[in-house]
């Protein structure tokens, strides 16, 4: 945010070319034919080689300050990270009570900035100043010219009171450009950032010819896919599965193995590195991302509710879904009754990122979003883990009401196998790998890890 408002000098950029210094080069060519008309060329080309020394000597000093410039604009968006970090995470803060801390970094990043700035100033107005000393020598030089013009008879004495009337439209021009030039300088290091941020390109874009599909019969294919976040190390490795229209496919296993990165795959928020992943045997790369995303609906482990009403927050998955079909997503996911106790109802507003609801009221409501959005994919992911299990299993009857409705393709992520041992298929990942896979029954029968985790669930 800081680099994008930095970045509005590039707007003052064009004001000082357009509106500044053109009228300054205007400026400079009428006062030099003024001089020549009025004098001779060699008055003329001595106010030239003064506005060439001017500019000359800005441009020579700039690269004094250039870097103290950065410095500065650096350290000012460094203060705007460290604030808004601490903003964020106020409650981690209080958790923590590290606000002596934070104030204490704050601090510092205002003094870094203040101190780079200060560098700065000094040196530009150090240079500056030396540059101001050029004036009255100009004005001498000039002057003597004038003079000496008169002595020789080329001009009349009164050129010599017009020459000093004139002098400060003379030199105004003169010293607005090297002031232009600083200023275009100044206003191009604070727009780099924004300028680095523009030329970015998005790593996940549509292909050349991308189609789009509307409907889909659901099947999903992962073959053989291979993903790395780092080069240095494979997060997922030789994926292969594949599920028919109407399927329940679980993903089981310890945390951090990869299976929420493998419903990202499908999202195409990052592309594979080997392998291919299709629908309805598209490969997902050939799609347009706009309907590849209209095609799935997704609670991921962390919903995240925009600052606005409950109402607002269920129609972003759908703007023109009516009241009542909102009501009737509410009332499957066991919600409906508690929204209605909100002295505000559906009308409450939930806070930066929900956080006046508890963390089974956002999961609810993800959940009735995703109802709304009616999409042909479904992927859950711990999308019923903070919900007590009472009220876990009613949605899970809408939730499975919902799936046959359509013969949704349904994609489960789960710590607590109880909810899913009625999956078509269960995946067990560990490490990026599938190391089993099979119905609940099947995997009982293997005594594998599935076969380990359940009897320890079970046992607790
Ligand atoms: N954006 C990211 N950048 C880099 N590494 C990531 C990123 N997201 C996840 N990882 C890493 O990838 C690995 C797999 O993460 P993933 O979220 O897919 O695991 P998971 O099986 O869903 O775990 P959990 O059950 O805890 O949600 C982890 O080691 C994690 O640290």
């Amino acid at each position: 945010m800081k680099a994008l408002e930095q970045g509005s000098s590039l707007a003052r950029l064009l004001e000082t070319i357009v509106c500044e210094s053109l009228p300054t080069v205007v400026d400079v060519t009428v006062a030099l034919g003024i001089l020549y008309w009025k004098f001779d060329i060699y008055v003329s080309i001595t106010l030239l080689v003064a506005c060439s020394s001017f500019l000359a000597l800005e441009v020579f000093t700039s690269r004094w300050k250039v870097e103290l410039r950065r410095q500065s604009a650096r350290a000012e968006r460094r203060e705007a990270r460290v604030m808004h970090q601490a903003i964020q995470g106020w409650a981690t803060v209080s958790y923590f009570n590290m606000f002596h801390f934070e104030r204490k970094r704050f601090g510092k990043t205002v003094d870094t900035k203040l101190v780079a700035h200060q560098r700065w100033s000094i040196r530009d107005t150090s240079i500056q100043g030396a540059i101001e000393l050029m004036i009255p020598l100009t004005f001498t030089i000039l002057a003597g010219m004038v003079i000496y013009n008169i002595s020789q008879g080329r001009s009349k004495p009164g050129g010599f009171v017009f020459f000093i009337q004139y002098w400060d439209s003379l030199i105004w021009p003169v010293k607005w450009l090297s002031h232009d030039y600083r200023q275009i300088m100044s206003d191009l290091i604070d727009a780099e950032r924004l300028l680095a941020l523009l030329q970015q390109k998005a790593t996940v874009v549509d292909c050349e010819e991308p189609h789009d599909i509307r409907d889909v019969e659901g099947h999903v294919a992962f073959e053989d896919v291979c993903f790395a976040y780092d080069n240095r190390k494979t997060t997922i490795c030789g994926l292969g599965f594949s599920a028919q229209p109407g399927q329940t496919i679980a993903l089981v296993g310890a945390t951090g193995a990869g299976k929420s990165t493998a419903t990202k795959l499908l999202l195409r928020f990052y592309d594979v590195t080997e392998g291919k992943i299709s629908i309805d045997n598209h490969d997902i790369r050939d799609i347009t991302l706009d309907s590849l995303r209209n095609l799935i609906g997704v609670v991921p482990q962390d919903p995240l509710l925009f600052n606005g009403t409950i109402l607002e927050n269920l129609r972003y998955a759908k703007p023109s879904a009516t009241f009542a079909e909102t009501i009737e997503a509410c009332q499957a996911t066991s919600i409906h009754d508690k929204i209605l106790t909100f002295p505000d109802g559906y009308k409450t507003h939930v806070g930066e990122q929900g956080v006046k609801l508890s963390g089974g009221e956002v999961q609810r409501l993800a959940v009735a979003r995703v109802i709304l959005k009616d999409a042909p994919i479904l992927v859950l992911d711990e999308a019923t883990s903070a919900i007590d299990t009472h009220t876990e299993s009613s949605i899970q009857r809408a939730l499975d009401a919902f799936k046959n409705r359509r013969k949704r393709t349904t994609f489960v992520i789960a710590h607590r196998l109880s909810t899913i041992v009625s999956a078509d298929q269960i995946l067990v990942f560990d490490e990026g790998k599938i190391v089993e896979r099979g119905t609940h029954k099947n995997l009982i029968a293997r005594d594998g890890v599935y076969s380990g985790l359940w009897s320890k669930q079970s046992r607790a």
